[in-house]
């Protein structure tokens, strides 16, 4: 089995994925069973678990923690090399290709490395694109770079195919966590016209309505962090 291969064979049955983002930094470890039966009895179909800031060691221990409780893949999401936990299925090998900054395009990657060579860790390289959304995000503080404007979609288009030929195996529009402005919807559908590989769409998206017209619009697997955060009953929203 491969975290990689069921995204395809998903994408070619044009079966749409659902991932969770956990911010460890925000988890509540007490409520723990609670939250993954939520998880496991709804539409998920992928934990992502990630932050652009975390402390040291919490990221392993949610991970560790996690494992037992559920059966769907745990995807490392991660915004330093300190969040590489051996206990998750993969990891999204990210490179920033939308910004211009050496450090995450190539240096965390490289730092990486000796780490992961102790790992089991399925590796998924992942271009990821921070696209405009109305307000500075975390990311954007963080790496330090500047997101593509949202009107410039074929800037976007041709990052994302550029991602692809350099022989990334998703691409991740990334509006940013709690985003004012999910990607635009027409930004998806640009991108998706000449791009193979699987998108993921991420940022800003708060209820059904707004997944199911990223779906519609291309995105293969749509990332929802904040919004299971803020609203206790969006387990029970999706749900209809
Ligand atoms: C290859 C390895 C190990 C690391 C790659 C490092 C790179 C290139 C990261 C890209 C930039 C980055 C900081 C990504 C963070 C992604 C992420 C988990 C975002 C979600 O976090 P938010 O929810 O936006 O932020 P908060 O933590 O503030 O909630
Ligand atoms: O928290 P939200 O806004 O759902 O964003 C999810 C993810 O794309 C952030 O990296
Ligand atoms: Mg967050």
């Amino acid at each position: 089995m491969s975290v990689y291969n069921d995204i395809l064979s998903a994408k070619a049955k044009q079966d749409k994925l659902l991932a969770i983002l956990i911010d460890p930094d925000k988890f509540n470890f007490k409520l723990i069973s609670q939250f993954t039966d939520n998880i496991n009895n709804s539409i998920i179909t992928h934990i992502f678990v990630g932050g652009s800031t975390v402390e040291v060691e919490v990221t392993q221990k949610l991970v560790k923690a996690l494992k037992p409780l559920t059966r769907l893949p745990i995807i490392l999401f991660p915004g330093d090399v300190t969040q590489i936990s051996q206990d998750a299925d993969a990891i999204l090998f990210l490179s920033l290709i939308s910004g211009r900054n050496p450090k995450y395009l190539i240096e965390k990657q490289i730092e990486a490395v000796s780490i992961l060579k102790h790992t089991n860790l399925e590796v998924i390289p992942t271009g990821y694109i921070l696209i405009e959304n109305g307000k500075e995000t975390a990311v954007q503080k963080v790496t330090n770079t500047l997101p593509i404007p949202s009107m410039l979609h074929s800037l976007v288009a041709d990052t994302a195919k550029a991602g692809e030929l350099l022989g990334k195996k998703l691409i991740y529009l990334e509006a940013g966590s709690g985003a004012l402005q999910p990607v635009p919807l027409a930004m998806i559908k640009f991108v998706k016209q000449d791009l193979k590989i699987p998108l993921i769409v991420g940022g800003g998206i708060r209820n059904k309505t707004q997944l199911q017209e990223a779906y519609k619009a291309g995105a293969d697997l749509v990332v929802i962090g904040t919004a299971f955060e803020q609203n206790q009953d969006f387990f029970e929203e999706l749900k209809l």
